[in-house]
């Protein structure tokens, strides 16, 4: 089906970056409108945790769907669409209104609402990887560790101060290091292979680039290259230098470091001694042991 025959839907997180995701939806809906026309795009908000996710699994008949809000949503979108069946899985499309905005970042979907939607009009689908985690679904990031540390701690961070964007990672992230530099127990297994006992700050299993706002914690990650990128950070390293590799992670040049493991795979099982902080596109994981594959181009995404 063409990108935009029949009915597109809108799926809108009032809530996101703050509140503003109600005003970008409204502006979003009316520019869609405008070129598609009006009865073409449906807008649906969502009224909490889950309901992008169960709305997405209903999208009978649709060409398109468009995530409007954070990487929460768009996460909880891609969930849904991947629990249709293969040939009725409608395209994703998405408008970045969050505060990390890393799977936008890695598609090229501008930040701003009037531009994302210009570029979604004249978008073509591409094929992405998707990663499945012990039956959940993650399109750009999986970590454990240090990473994920960060990652939950700036929810709680941005409740209570409001910041967003590459500021907010970058406060947590020094608070964590700082203060929380764990090193975590684990047997892993790659495509299959021998278990390998390990210890590791940081651990981060990658579709594209990006996490944690903008950082590019394993820079050659594709979105289509059907693998998994890995990227371990090992000890021994002092909490300065770990900040200095953390800030270095902004321009992907932490690589650089012998401290840092880079790797790709197609799955692999990680079991640690203890349940570690895990995140999942920015949403919190639990669990202890975990079995990762990725699915390669298990969905059709909207490129500029
Ligand atoms: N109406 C709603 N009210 C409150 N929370 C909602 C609502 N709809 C969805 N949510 C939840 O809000 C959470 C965060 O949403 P989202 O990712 O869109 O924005 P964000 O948190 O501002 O951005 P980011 O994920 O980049 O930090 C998601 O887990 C989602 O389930």
């Amino acid at each position: 089906m063409p990108v935009f025959e029949g009915t597109t839907l809108l799926i809108a997180n009032p809530a996101a970056q703050n509140g503003n995701g109600a005003a970008a939806a409204e502006r979003a809906v009316a520019l869609l409108r405008a070129q598609l026309g009006e009865d073409a795009v449906v807008l649906v908000r969502t009224a909490g945790p889950r309901h992008a996710s169960e709305i997405a699994e209903r999208a009978e008949g649709c060409a398109t769907v468009i995530a409007l809000g954070g990487d929460g949503v768009i996460h909880e979108v891609a969930s849904g669409l991947m629990r249709r069946p293969e040939a009725q899985r409608p395209t994703l499309g998405v408008i970045p209104v969050g505060s990390g905005n890393d799977y936008a970042r890695t598609l090229g979907i501008s930040g701003k609402v009037d531009e994302a939607c210009a570029q979604l009009l004249t978008a073509h689908a591409h094929p992405a990887d998707v990663g499945s985690v012990n039956g959940c679904w993650f399109v750009e990031t999986l970590s454990f560790g240090l990473d994920a540390a960060i990652a939950l701690d700036t929810m709680e961070r941005r409740v209570r101060t409001g910041r967003t964007g590459t500021i907010l990672y970058m406060e947590s992230g020094v608070d964590q290091l700082l203060h929380h530099l764990d090193l975590r127990r684990y047997h892993v297994s790659f495509d299959g292979g021998e278990p390998v006992e390990a210890r590791s700050i940081t651990f981060a299993v990658q579709i594209g680039p990006y996490y944690g706002g903008g950082f590019k914690i394993c820079p050659d990650a594709r979105i289509d290259d059907g693998l998994l990128d890995v990227c371990i950070a090992h000890p021994p390293v002092s909490a300065a230098r770990a900040l200095y590799i953390f800030l270095r992670a902004k321009d992907g040049k932490h690589v650089r470091f012998k401290q840092v493991e880079l790797r790709q795979c197609r799955t692999l099982r990680v079991e640690f001694d203890e349940a570690p902080p895990a995140q999942m596109d920015g949403e919190l994981i639990e669990g202890r042991a975990f079995d990762i594959a990725v699915v390669p181009h298990a969905l059709n995404v909207l490129v500029p």
